[in-house]
């Protein structure tokens, strides 16, 4: 088995070779762009991030997303609050922020303790600064096909430009099954691929028989939270496989390690593309992030 990593500069599936799809060099292409395009505009976003609490990996995604901010041209301003801090004053920091004119884009770093209703707090953003993509004017939009304006959840909208980087014009009427149903991943993928005119298929936990379902797709997305869950009975020869996954194992000889949702070494023989973990999908989250920041900078820039 030969494998070729993958640029969306570089990109076949022609050749008979299994593609590992490089999210980290896609990723830093898409900084590049953004970059570009900020300066073109002459503008400067203004991205607001709020982290409630201390959780390590939140820690570090926060300052990842306020460091990127930062290179791509942007005013990075990062709220650190106390695990303990009311939904109030969540709320009130939020509703700042809405006021704000140099603010852009505002995110608040997920999961939320447990005092603080996540809902609550998502639709309190104004929808033109969701920049996350979460609140119910943009899942709206994108669940009924209007793309005027919407701003898409950055991960999906990370996986659906790495499945069309491989699959280019060849993805409509292809079987894509998601796997999970979760609000920030599974259901806005699932619009996403329908809106390429794929046929979709969302597996839960609840469905039955998953591993027949999952072998009848031609594109498979696993965003289910299970380390090393889909193996390659799973899989149908040839298909495309994202994993979204990000799970942190200690391995039977104690190393600490990160893994997706998906056997990697069980299933490459099978697939045609698969992206790895880390170096997926994972650092495409970020950079979709800063895209929509610029984004929402330029029509808040249109309508002054
Ligand atoms: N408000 C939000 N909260 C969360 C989101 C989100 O999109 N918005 N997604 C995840 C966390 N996340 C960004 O916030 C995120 C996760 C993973 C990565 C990433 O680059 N992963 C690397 C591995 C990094 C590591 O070693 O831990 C990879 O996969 O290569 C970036 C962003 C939940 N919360």
């Amino acid at each position: 088995m030969t494998t070729v990593p993958l640029s969306s500069n570089k990109l076949s599936l022609s050749n008979n070779a299994t593609v590992i799809i490089d999210g980290k060099r896609v990723a830093e292409e898409i900084i590049e762009s953004v970059k570009s395009r900020r300066a073109i505009e002459n503008i400067v976003p203004g991205l607001a991030v709020i982290l409630v609490g201390n959780d390590a990996a939140s820690s570090v995604y926060v300052r990842s997303k306020s460091a990127r901010a930062k290179e791509c041209g942007f005013v990075s301003k990062q709220f650190d609050l106390h695990a303990d801090v009311s939904e109030s004053e969540v709320l009130e920091l939020i509703n700042n922020l809405n006021n704000d004119s140099t603010i852009h884009g505002i995110l608040v770093q997920l999961p939320l303790p447990k005092q603080i209703n996540a809902h609550h707090v998502i639709q309190s953003i104004a929808p033109e600064k969701d920049v996350d993509g979460f609140h119910y004017l943009n899942t709206g939009k994108l669940t009924t096909g209007d793309t005027s304006d919407v701003l898409v959840p950055c991960t999906p909208a990370g996986s659906i430009h790495l499945i069309k980087a491989v699959m280019g014009s060849t993805l409509s009427g292809k079987h894509a099954v998601v796997i999970g149903r979760s609000n920030i991943v599974g259901k806005p993928m699932a619009s996403l691929l329908l809106q390429e005119n794929c046929t979709v298929t969302i597996i839960h936990s609840r469905t039955e028989t998953p591993a027949e379902l999952c072998k009848l797709a031609d594109i498979v997305v696993a965003a289910v939270g299970i380390p090393k869950h889909i193996k390659e009975g799973w899989i149908k020869p040839g298909a495309v496989v994202i994993d979204v996954g990000i799970n942190r194992i200690t391995t039977e000889e104690g190393k600490n390690t990160l893994v997706g949702d998906v056997d990697f070494d069980n299933v490459i023989d099978k697939v045609s593309a698969i992206t790895p973990v880390p170096g997926g999908v994972g650092p495409m989250t970020i950079s979709m992030l800063m895209q929509n920041t610029l984004e929402a900078a330029i029509r808040s820039k249109r309508i002054a």
